[in-house]
């Protein structure tokens, strides 16, 4: 299955440009043939998050009208990084997948807030998982500080994801993190991790790029430089069992143990 990371600088504050920049890639990284193209989070208007009230997309109306007409027109699932939304009179950190029919799939906000980014102070925690299907098999997606909560990733493991999707903004100066966590998450899930990071830079922070796509056995498969980049990764899904069938971690849980 072809996936395509989509590595972005973005904008700040300018949901215009950023929709046009979105736009060209995914254009390009269809052309190469993928199946599944995966975003940044909060690629409309990065983290201008004191501006949200005039910028937001409201009801995620603006994205969900591109990624529709895009995946439908190219035959493509978008999994779509994440977008500042505005809800009702909330605002939120929203990702949403669509299939390669241009239906809506799979809508997520960003359950766990990222204080060091002010995310707590403008946005809403999301609640709820995020699985979905592609071509029959169960896929999943979280958004960037997501990642440190092992159990979040585990929960979507065990209710089948295969595929974990991360898009993320995170900064240069904890990018070790960053590969450690990922290369953690995809072994001890035995899953495919494909993680896209920002480029560029915003008034606060430096971003490197570094998207990973991993896979089952821990092997990384594509790593991204600190510049834009549309890189097509091929992931072969029948690994999961594979190495499920070599180690068999889900049979050996003791859930008894674990409350
Ligand atoms: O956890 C981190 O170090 C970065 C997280 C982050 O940048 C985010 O959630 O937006």
């Amino acid at each position: 299955m072809k996936v395509a990371c989509v590595q972005l600088d973005i904008a700040f504050g300018k949901p215009k440009e950023n929709f046009h920049n979105v736009e060209e890639k995914v254009r390009q990284a269809a052309s190469l043939g993928a199946k599944i193209v995966v975003l940044p989070e909060m690629w409309n208007t990065g983290y201008d998050l004191t501006r949200l009230d005039e910028i937001a997309d409201v009801e995620g109306q603006d994205t969900k009208k591109l990624f529709t007409e895009l995946s439908k027109e190219l035959s493509i699932y978008i999994i779509g990084g994440s977008v500042s939304t505005k809800k009702g009179n909330k605002f939120y950190n929203t990702m949403y997948v669509t299939n390669d029919y241009g239906d809506i799939i799979a809508e997520y906000n960003k359950a766990h807030l990222f204080k060091l980014m002010d995310e707590h102070l403008y946005l809403e925690e999301g609640n709820e998982k995020n699985l979905f299907t592609v071509d029959g098999t169960e896929m999943s997606g979280i958004i960037c500080y997501d990642l440190r909560f092992p159990e979040w990733t585990r929960v979507h493991a065990l209710n089948g994801a295969k595929v974990m999707f991360i898009p993320a903004q995170w900064p240069d100066k904890r990018i070790d993190h960053w590969k450690i966590l990922l290369q953690a998450r995809a072994i001890e899930n035995q899953i495919f991790i494909v993680a896209v990071n920002r480029v560029g830079s915003d008034p606060n922070n430096f971003f490197n790029g570094n998207s990973m796509v991993i896979a089952p056995w821990g092997e990384i498969l594509w790593t991204g430089g600190n510049e834009e980049a549309v890189q097509i990764v091929n992931i072969n899904l029948t690994e999961v069992e594979e190495v499920r069938d070599r180690i068999p971690v889900f049979l050996d849980r003791r859930e008894v143990l674990y409350n």
